[in-house]
Parts: C-alpha cells; sequence; structure tokens
C-alpha cells in the first residue's frame, strides 16, 4: 500500500494511489492523500495535480474492511473525515486544479474522489458508480452531492438507488467525464488538462459549486417524491435508501456544502445500522467462498476447461448448457434420441432469446453464442471434452451407467460431474474406479439465472477437480461454494424445515396466507407456499420423501399438498394452487384453499385442545426460521460446510434469503443463539420432536459461542472436510 507523488518539470504533480487489487481508500491513503495535497500546494514547483491509480484501476471506493472494524468495535472514530477536510477543504478549495486520470473503475469513495477534482478524464469502457447502497450505506465522501450537479439528479438518483454503474463512455455524454483517451494516453492529456485549468485555457470547475444540471426547486421535490415511492416499493426493509435521498435532498435545499455535512452524518450513522452490519458481511462471505484450504492454497493452478459435454437437454441440462456457452465454453448436448435432443436444443434457443428480449445479449451474440453448442446421439466426441456434467433424472443405476460410460468414453483428465441434488457421490460413481474425479455441480433452476454452484465434494474428489470446477463456475458468472456430501447438501438440506415448518404452522391452525405474508415481509422473495405453488407439488412431495427417510424424527410430512393434486390443483402449471394465477395480473390468494386445508388438519388432527394456536407474526417468523437454523447447525457441526459464511452466502444465493439479513447463520447469531434454543426447546415440548434444538446449537447457547463461531465447537464440526 503505498501513495507517490512525482512531481514532473511540466509542473504537474502525478498522485498514484497503490492498494492492490482495487486501490480500495485504506485509512492511511486518505491520509496520506491529505500529506501529499498540502505538499503540492506548498510547493513552488507544483501548478497543478493529476490523480491515478496503480495497476489499470483508479479507485473501488472507501476500504470496506474499516466500515467492518466500526461494526466490531463501535467506534465511529476512525472513520477518517473526507468529505469536508480533504474533498471540500483540501482538494476542491486548492489554489492548484486537479485532475483525475480515470482507468478501469472508479466506484464509491473513488468516485467521489474524482468528483471533487476539476475534470476527468477516462480511458474507454472504465466502471463509474455509486454502490454505496448495496453495502447498506449511503456515498459519504460527497457523492449524493457532486453527482447529481454533474450529471443530473434523475440520473444521480437512479445511479444510486440501483447502485448501477456507467461505462466512462455513458459519463462522457452525461457531463462526468471531460474526455476518453486510450489508456497510453491518459495520463499525458490528463496533465495536459491540468495545465490548461491552472493557465485558464480550460474552465476551473468546482462540481459542487454547479447547479445548472439541479433544475427548479419544484421539478427536484417532485423527482424526489417519485424516487422515494421507488425505493418503498423495491427497498421496504432498507432504510439507507430513504436517508441517501434526505442527504440529496439537502444538498438541493440547503446547498452543497450543507449537503455535504448531512451525508457525512447519515453515512457514518448508517455504517452502524444493521443493514450495513448484514450487507457488509454478505460481501465479505461472498468473495472468501472462493479459499478453500487444502484446494486454493497449495499451489494448484486451475487447468483449462474448453469443451463441457452435458449430459440431458431437460430444464437442468439445458440451463447448464446456457449459462456455458453465455461464457464462451463449446458444449456437447447430449441426449437419448432426436426428439429429446431437438427440444433441449429448443429450450437452450429459448432461454437465450428471453435475454434478447430483456436487451442482456444482441442478436449477433445470440447467433454466436448458440453456434457454441453442438448436439450428439452418441457418444463419439467425448474423447476431446474436459468435463461431462450429468444431469439426468434422479435414478441412481441410471446415473452408474452414465458414469461407468464417461470413464470409458472419455480421456483421463476429464472431470465428471453430476449435477444431482439428492444422490451420494459414492454411489454415483459406484461402477467406476474414477472417485478423484468424480464431483457434484449442483446448479439451481433456472441455471442459467441463479447465481449459486454448489460443488460437493466426497472424501476422495481430487483438490484439483475442485479447484477446475472452481473457476470454470465462476468464469460463468456463479458463486461457487464448495460442500461436503450429504442429502440435500448444504443449501437443499438447510432450507428443508423451512416448507415444513410453514406446514406444520397451518396443521397447528394458522391462517396459509398469514404465513406467507409473514414470511415475504421478512424479506423472502415470496411465502413458502407460493414458492410451493411454483416449484410444482410434484416435486413437493418426492422431496419430502427423501428428507423423512433420511432425516428420521424431525420432519413433518403434511398431507395438504397431495389432497391439493386429488383436488385438480398443480400450483402455477395450471393456474391453481393455494393461489389462482392468470396471465397479466398477481397471483390472488384462493378462498377456495380454506376448505382443503381443514381437511387436511382434520387428517393430521394435532390442533392443541382441538383449537388453533394464538401467535403473534414474529412467532410466526420464529417457529419458520428457527427449526433452518437447528439445521444450519447441524450443518456446521457436520462439516458439510467450512465455514458458516458459507451457508449465509448460499442460503442468500440458494433460497433468496434477504442479503440485508447477513444470510441464515448470520441472522441467527444476531437473533442471540440462546433465544433460539429456548425457543425451540418450548415448542418441541408443545408440539413435538420437529423442533428439538440440536446439541450443536445447545452447547453454543450454553456458553454463549455465536453460530459462526467454528473454531470454538467440540469436535465434530469440519471433520468430514
Ligand atoms: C464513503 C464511501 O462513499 C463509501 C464507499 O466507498 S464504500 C465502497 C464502495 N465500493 C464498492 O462497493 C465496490 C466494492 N467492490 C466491488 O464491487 C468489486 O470488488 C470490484 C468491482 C471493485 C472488483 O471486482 P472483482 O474484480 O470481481 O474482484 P473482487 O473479488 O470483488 O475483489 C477483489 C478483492 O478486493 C477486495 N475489495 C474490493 N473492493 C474493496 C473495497 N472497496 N474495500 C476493501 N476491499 C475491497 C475484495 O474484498 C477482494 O478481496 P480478496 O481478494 O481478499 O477476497
Amino acid at each position: 500500500m503505498s501513495l507517490l507523488m512525482d512531481v514532473g518539470a511540466d509542473g504537474v504533480a502525478v498522485i498514484t494511489i497503490s492498494n492492490p487489487p482495487v486501490n480500495s481508500l485504506a485509512t492511511t491513503i486518505i491520509a496520506g492523500l491529505k500529506e501529499k495535497y498540502d505538499e503540492a500546494i506548498r510547493r513552488d514547483d507544483v501548478k497543478a495535480i493529476v490523480l491515478v491509480g496503480e495497476g489499470g484501476k483508479f479507485s473501488g471506493g472507501f476500504d470496506i474492511n474499516v466500515m467492518k472494524r466500526v461494526q466490531k468495535t463501535g467506534d465511529k472514530s476512525i472513520l477518517p473525515d473526507v468529505s469536508v477536510a480533504l474533498l471540500n477543504d483540501t482538494v476542491e478549495a486548492a489554489r492548484k486544479p486537479s485532475v483525475a486520470a480515470i482507468q478501469g473503475l472508479a466506484l464509491g469513495g473513488g468516485l467521489e474522489l474524482a468528483m471533487a477534482c476539476n475534470a476527468r478524464i477516462s480511458t474507454p469502457k472504465a466502471q463509474l458508480g455509486l454502490p454505496e447502497l448495496t453495502l447498506g450505506v449511503i456515498p459519504g465522501f460527497g457523492g449524493t452531492q457532486r453527482l447529481p450537479r454533474l450529471v443530473g439528479l434523475s440520473k444521480a438518483i437512479e445511479m444510486m438507488l440501483l447502485s448501477k454503474p456507467i461505462t466512462s463512455d455513458e459519463g462522457r455524454k452525461l457531463g462526468l467525464i471531460d474526455e476518453i483517451v486510450p489508456a497510453d494516453e491518459l495520463l499525458r492529456v490528463s496533465r495536459k488538462w491540468a495545465l490548461d485549468i491552472a493557465e485558464r485555457r480550460k474552465p476551473w470547475l468546482i462540481s459542487l459549486h454547479l447547479t445548472d444540471k439541479l433544475g427548479s426547486l419544484s421539478e427536484a421535490r417532485d423527482t424526489l417524491k417519485i424516487a422515494r415511492q421507488q425505493a418503498a416499493r423495491i427497498a421496504p426493509n432498507m432504510p439507507q435508501h430513504q436517508v441517501c435521498l434526505d442527504a440529496i435532498e439537502e444538498g438541493i435545499v440547503s446547498g452543497g456544502y450543507a449537503g455535504v455535512v448531512k451525508e457525512a452524518k447519515i453515512f457514518k450513522e448508517s455504517v452502524v445500522s444493521d443493514t450495513a452490519k448484514g450487507l457488509i458481511h454478505a460481501f465479505f462471505a461472498q468473495r472468501t467462498t472462493s479459499k478453500i484450504t487444502g484446494v486454493t492454497d497449495i499451489g494448484l493452478r486451475p487447468r483449462p476447461i474448453k469443451k463441457v459435454a452435458v449430459i440431458g437437454g431437460g430444464l437442468m441440462g439445458s440451463g447448464i448448457a446456457t449459462a456455458l456457452i453465455l461464457s464462451n465454453t463449446c458444449v456437447i448436448l447430449k441426449e437419448a434420441n432426436s426428439n429429446y435432443l431437438q427440444q433441449g436444443i429448443d429450450r437452450i434457443s429459448a432461454n437465450l432469446k428471453g435475454l434478447v428480449a430483456k436487451g442482456t445479449i444482441s442478436n449477433d451474440k445470440f447467433d454466436k453464442t448458440m453456434s457454441l453448442v453442438k448436439g450428439a446421439l452418441d457418444y463419439s466426441e467425448f474423447s476431446t471434452v474436459d468435463m461431462v456434467i450429468e444431469a439426468v433424472i434422479e435414478n441412481v443405476s441410471l446415473k452408474q451407467s452414465l458414469f461407468n460410460t464417461f470413464e470409458k468414453e472419455c480421456p483421463p483428465h476429464c472431470i465428471l460431474a453430476t449435477n444431482t441434488s439428492t444422490i451420494d457421490l459414492n454411489l454415483v460413481g459406484a461402477r467406476t474406479n474414477s472417485h478423484d474425479r468424480i464431483v457434484g455441480a449442483h446448479f439451481f433452476s433456472p441455471a442459467h439465472v441463479m447465481p449459486l454452484l454448489e460443488i460437493v465434494r466426497s472424501e476422495k474428489t481430487s483438490p484439483q477437480v475442485i479447484l477446475d470446477l472452481m473457476t470454470i463456475g465462476t468464469a460463468i458468472k456463479k458463486v461457487p461454494v464448495v460442500v461436503g456430501n450429504c442429502t440435500g447438501f448444504a443449501v437443499n438440506r438447510n432450507f428443508f424445515p423451512y416448507t415444513q415448518s410453514a406446514h406444520l404452522l397451518v396443521h397447528l391452525g394458522v391462517d396459509l396466507f398469514r404465513v406467507d405474508r409473514v414470511i415475504s415481509s421478512f424479506g423472502m422473495p415470496m411465502g413458502p407456499f407460493q414458492l410451493q405453488d411454483l416449484a410444482g407439488y410434484d416435486l413437493a412431495v418426492a422431496v419430502s420423501k427423501e428428507f423423512a427417510s433420511a432425516f428420521v424424527g424431525r420432519t413433518f410430512t403434511s398431507p395438504l399438498v397431495s389432497i391439493m393434486m386429488e383436488k385438480g390443483r398443480s400450483g402455477k402449471k395450471n393456474g391453481k394452487g393455494y393461489y389462482l394465477y392468470e396471465k397479466g395480473s398477481k397471483p390472488k390468494a384462493d378462498p377456495n384453499v380454506l376448505p382443503i386445508i381443514e381437511e387436511s388438519r382434520r387428517q393430521v388432527n394435532i390442533l392443541p385442545g382441538g383449537k388453533p394456536i394464538m401467535v403473534s407474526d414474529r412467532e410466526i417468523l420464529e417457529m419458520i426460521f428457527f427449526p433452518v437454523v437447528n439445521e444450519a447447525c447441524r450443518v456446521l457441526s457436520e462439516g458439510i460446510v467450512v465455514r458458516a459464511s458459507d451457508l449465509d452466502i448460499s442460503s442468500v444465493l440458494g433460497m433468496g434469503f434477504p442479503k440485508y439479513r447477513g444470510g441464515i447463520v448470520f441472522w441467527a447469531d444476531s437473533v442471540g443463539p440462546t433465544h433460539i434454543y429456548s425457543s425451540l426447546k418450548k415448542w418441541a415440548k408443545a408440539y413435538g420432536a420437529f423442533y428439538e434444538p440440536c446439541l450443536f446449537l445447545e452447547e453454543r447457547a450454553k456458553k454463549g459461542i455465536p453460530l459462526s463461531d467454528l473454531v470454538a465447537s467440540s469436535g465434530g464440526a469440519m471433520a468430514r472436510l
């Protein structure tokens, strides 16, 4: 980490920020910037200043580790005073102009630093944005004030509220960037701009003083009002959106400086909010998944995977193939007959057309991408593939025979992966001698959209194979999480009690639609019953049987889905589930389901004293999620994941657990293991073994140890991996 200042014969001081990999603005960098500026302003041989980032990136923003430290210690005084002391009083108030020379990216505090300069020169395609809201904080280095003044209020609000970066080319059109130049011209042109401003050949603009793009006060108020309504709709549980608008409004009503002061105050408060704690935890958790002891730290290098065979062109296989070809990997799609093969190719084509319709890819890219997939009815080309991903139905003997064939037809280096969501890897590979290269590649449906990839390893899977799959997973834009081998792996196993506890509550007399409402307002994308409508009832029945046999004594089997099917309801598939589905309108709760629920309640007959239980919304939430936490504890204690934060990120990306709550284990620790344990114990006594807390949870609750602290575990944890 360093900050160098080099003063040229032309009188331009070039200050280079160097803090790999993204030149984040660590506190020492910020202190160094202040020192270098003071020196540059003092020195007679300096006429102007150019700021640049080392290694092709301007800056990825304020060092997020500092915010994490504040959250841990509660000590806000370690947050440096950047917006007033550095940017306002030093950079912008200097007698010598500054130019930001931007390459690669200028995000968050990085862009804010650039906006305090008097001009910004950029290379093409640099990413510019203020993504602070995704971390639960607001821009805190003047971004809420300078961005609206440079690009206009509406665009600035859009960039901040959606945390959506723009390219420098778009920035040039908007007025954020003054000139686009090739990388090898960046420094020369930036120096010239700096001297031109110093010598008044170009205007000396101070972003905070600009007002021409703000519009009238009444227009601004209307824009802010609409933005507030949108924010309330898209981010109901996230306060940072509204307070960001408060800071913007202050600057418009009372002037830029007042806005900067208010923004700094709100920023500091937002750093310690629960939302920021959850989102910053998730930021690091997601990046930590790429570090696996014994795999990524032993000097192995990923082997190139150029060609992949996908077996089965059904929903999963075609989704996986789509994800691969979208990232330029050649795919051979193997099917059992030409009819199925055509259907598989059509599904891939439909997936891509969906992306064209959304504007995600162009028609040209569609053609190029489709040309990367080739259909096959035999194994003649398998001798050239680097990886096979089997995505056929969950039938053990079919899979065994396929893997036996792969072993014969594929080259010895080829990775043999299965997309099974349930079957033991050792069983899948039982008819091979290739256990070291057999691995689970568990995608989530739709596979070309869902970001999570569970990489399932058996005790025999080689580190090289795991590393290769992690690498291709990242290349196809998935977040790979390495997990151990067990029924349901990490995500499905962890979340089976979610649906079951929802069903149990309904059979204890709680209104089904109320359960869904409580869970959606907690932040899940939809309630468990609406999810069941969407996923399909056949799947619900099959999965429920699977878990009932794997986890004897801690499952709840509900007849409700079967009765729904008997009554001609199949969920969203036939438009009639717990909800009614009509094209163009939102799902409507169907009151005709109530007699079906009554019938199911009669069959199960567990209403205490024949009467429905009385529970608050908070209790509903806890009765659904505490059993999930309980299973998470078992997953942790069995070492199915290497650290608790992997389960957090899996729950967020695989199940839609609200990211701003940090993931399932992080949330559980914020609620407190003691409360979770005692609640489960109480419900186990009243309603049965489904709620019985596991030993891991009991131990942590009694000793006051956080669930995420695996080191403190008394054995068991990580034993498998
Ligand atoms: C007051 C201010 O307004 C507040 C702020 O500025 S808050 C910060 C705002 N900036 C951001 O939100 C950007 C966050 N970073 C990113 O989105 C992405 O890292 C990126 C687009 C910059 C680069 O992405 P990519 O190349 O895929 O690399 P990625 O793996 O994400 O990051 C590389 C490393 O840099 C770290 N990093 C990235 N941005 C960082 C930051 N702002 N602070 C600290 N570390 C950061 C990551 O944790 C990761 O560390 P690791 O190698 O130890 O796991």
